[in-house]
C-alpha cells in the first residue's frame, strides 16, 4: 500500500501518478503576476512580500484566470513553503468581486493555535478588498463568537419596529471563516443564521491530521450540506423529526450562485494541503474530490526544506539532559524548539532545564496541558524573542510558524517520518536556513536511519559536544535532579489534595483542547 510503503512506493490513485511538479517552477514577482487585484498587490508589498513562492505560483495558475477553480487541488509541499498564502490569496482575489456578504469560504484546521495563525494571514489581506474574516475555535464564549459570525440586517427606510413582523433574516457577518472542527460543528448544530448555503471554497489544511480524526463527522456533514441538491431536512420533516443539522434550513443553490458580478461558482471547490499528504485512497475518498489535481514538490514523497541541516547526537539515556544543556549552550541565544514525546515530559524537562543556572537563556514550556491563554502568552514572548527556547510537546509540531527559529531539537526520537518532517519544519522556513538535532540512544540509531531513509535527503552527520563541557555539568545536573524530584513530589501532593487522579489530568487536557 502506498500509505505504508517507503518513498519509492507508487501512488495508488491514478490522478496522483501525474502531478504538477511545483519544484520546477520559479518564484514570480508580484508585478508579473497575471490578474492580481492592485489592492492585493499593494497590501502584499506592504507586508514585505515582493514575489510569490513556487507553490503559490502553481496554485494561482490553477485558480485565477481562465479555467479558474475547475478542479479540486491536492497540495503536498514542504513545511514552510508558503501553503497558507497559496490558498488564501486566490480565495481572497476570487471573492473580491462579490456583491453580497455570505459565508463563501471555510478553512478548517486541526488546532486552535493553527487556526489563529491562519486567521492572521487572511486578516492581513482580506480587508483590503472589503472582505471580513471570522474565527470559530472556541477561544471566546459561543455567544461572542455568534455575534461576530451572524448579524441582523439593518432596517432600511423604516425607523419603526413592528413586533408583529417576521424576524429579519439573519445574515453572515463574515465572508471567510477559519475554524476548528469541534466549534464548526457547534455552529452548524445550534447557531441560528449560520449557513453553508453559499459556500464556494473549502480548505482542509493539515489534511492528513484532520482525516485521521473524525471530530463529530464534521467532514461528511459539511460535504452533505454543500451538495448542489442538498435540501433542508426541515422542509420535509415529520413533526417528530429531531434536526440533525441544526440551524441549516436552506436549499443550496444549484448552478449560478447569487451575489457575484457576472461570475458563477456552481460547485464547492476543495483545496487540501499538507507537507505529508496522505496517499491512502480510502482516506482521500472521504473528501469526495472533483477531478483532483495533485501538486507536489519533486518526485519523492517526503521532502525537507532546502536549507535544513540534520544532525544526530548519540548519548547515554540517563545523560540526555546534560547533552541537551551542552547543546543549548553551544546554540547561545538562537531561537530553538525542543520537542519531547509527551506533555508530562515537556513539563519535567522544562522544569529541569530552568534549574541549570549555567544556561543564561529564557526557557518556557508549551504544551496542550496548559490553558490557551498561557500558551498564547508564551508564543507571543517566543515570537518577540523574549523567550529563546520553547520546550514543547507535539502541540507545536504542525504548521506553527515562528519567524527566526534557527534550531529544532528532538529530545525524544520522533516515532514516524511524518513527525520528524513536521517538527524539523518549524525551522528552515520560507527559504531560510535551519538545523534539526536529534538525541539518540545507541539502540535507536538504526531505527532512526531507517526512518530518515523515507525522506529525500537522509544525510544526518553526528554532532559532537565537547566532553569537557559534559563533565563540567555533572554536579549541576545532580543538584537539578534533586530539585526536580521535590517539585514533582509537591505537584503530585497538590493534585492529590484537590482529589485529581492522574487520569483526570488527561480529561482536563481534552476539555481545554475542545
Ligand atoms: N511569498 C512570500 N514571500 C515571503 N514570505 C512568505 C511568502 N509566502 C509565505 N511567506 C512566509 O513563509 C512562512 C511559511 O509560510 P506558511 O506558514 O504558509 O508555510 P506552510 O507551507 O504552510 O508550512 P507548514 O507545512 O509548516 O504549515 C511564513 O512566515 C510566511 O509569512
Amino acid at each position: 500500500m502506498a500509505e505504508k510503503g517507503n518513498v519509492e512506493s507508487v501512488p495508488v490513485l491514478p490522478w496522483m501518478r501525474s502531478p504538477v511538479d511545483v519544484s520546477l517552477l520559479e518564484e514570480c514577482q508580484l508585478h508579473r503576476l497575471p490578474f492580481i487585484d492592485p489592492r492585493l498587490k499593494e497590501t502584499l508589498q506592504k507586508m514585505g512580500i515582493s514575489s510569490l513562492f513556487p507553490v503559490q505560483v502553481a496554485v494561482w495558475q490553477e485558480t485565477i484566470g481562465p479555467g479558474s477553480f475547475e478542479r479540486d487541488l491536492c497540495i503536498n509541499s514542504p513545511t514552510g513553503s508558503g501553503k497558507t498564502l497559496a490558498y488564501a490569496l486566490p480565495i481572497v482575489q476570487a471573492l473580491s468581486t462579490r456583491a453580497v456578504k455570505y459565508l463563501r469560504a471555510l478553512v478548517v484546521l486541526p488546532t486552535r493555535d493553527l487556526a489563529l495563525q491562519v486567521k492572521d494571514v487572511f486578516d492581513a489581506i482580506a480587508p483590503s478588498v472589503g472582505l471580513s474574516v471570522g474565527l470559530a475555535v472556541g477561544q471566546s464564549s459561543i455567544a461572542d463568537e455568534i455575534s461576530n459570525l451572524v448579524m441582523r440586517p439593518k432596517h432600511q427606510g423604516c425607523t419603526c419596529y413592528d413586533p408583529e413582523a417576521p424576524p429579519p433574516e439573519l445574515q453572515s457577518a463574515v465572508d471567510i471563516l477559519v475554524a476548528t472542527p469541534g466549534r464548526l460543528m457547534d455552529h452548524i448544530n445550534s447557531t441560528k443564521g449560520f449557513t453553508l448555503e453559499h459556500l464556494c471554497y473549502l480548505v482542509v489544511d493539515e489534511t492528513d491530521r484532520l482525516l485521521r480524526e473524525a471530530y463529530q463527522s464534521w467532514l461528511p456533514t459539511v460535504l452533505r450540506m454543500t451538495e448542489a441538491n442538498y435540501q433542508s431536512i426541515s422542509s420535509s420533516k415529520p413533526d417528530c423529526f429531531i434536526p440533525l443539522f441544526g440551524s441549516l434550513e436552506t436549499i443550496r443553490k444549484c448552478g449560478v450562485e447569487r451575489g457575484f458580478k457576472g461570475r458563477c461558482y456552481p460547485r464547492l471547490v476543495k483545496m487540501v494541503l499538507s507537507a505529508t499528504l496522505t496517499r491512502d485512497p480510502s482516506k482521500l475518498a472521504q473528501l469526495n474530490l472533483h477531478h483532483p489535481l495533485f501538486l507536489t514538490a519533486g518526485k519523492r514523497r517526503y521532502r525537507f526544506p532546502e536549507k535544513l541541516e540534520s544532525y544526530k547526537l548519540i548519548c547515554e539515556s540517563k545523560l540526555k539532559p546534560i547533552y541537551l544543556v551542552s547543546l543549548l549552550q553551544n546554540l547561545g541565544e538562537e531561537k530553538t524548539i525542543v520537542f519531547t514525546s509527551s506533555v508530562e515530559s515537556t513539563h519535567r524537562l522544562c522544569t529541569l532545564l530552568n534549574f541549570f543556572s549555567d544556561l543564561n537563556i529564557k526557557i518556557k514550556e508549551y504544551s496542550g496541558l496548559q490553558r490557551q491563554s498561557v500558551r498564547s502568552k508564551t508564543l507571543k514572548a517566543f515570537r518577540k524573542g523574549d523567550v529563546q527556547v520553547l520546550v514543547s510537546s507535539d502541540a507545536m509540531t504542525r504548521g506553527m510558524d515562528v519567524e527566526g527559529v534557527k534550531n529544532v531539537i528532538n529530545y525524544d526520537m520522533p516515532p514516524y517520518i511524518k513527525t520528524y518532517i513536521h517538527r524539523a519544519g518549524r525551522t528552515a522556513r520560507a527559504g531560510q536556513s535551519g538545523r534539526c538535532f536529534t538525541l539518540l540512544r545507541k539502540e535507536e540509531v538504526k531505527r532512526f536511519k531507517k526512518l530518515l531513509q523515507k525522506a529525500d535527503d537522509n544525510s544526518c552527520p553526528v554532532y559532537s559536544v565537547p566532553s569537557s563541557s559534559l563533565e563540567s555539568l555533572h554536579s549541576t545536573y545532580t543538584a537539578a535532579l534533586e530539585r526536580l524530584k521535590e517539585v514533582v513530589e509537591s505537584e503530585t501532593a497538590k493534585k492529590r489534595k484537590i482529589g485529581m487522579k492522574p487520569s483526570q489530568v488527561g480529561d482536563q487536557k481534552k476539555q481545554r483542547e475542545k
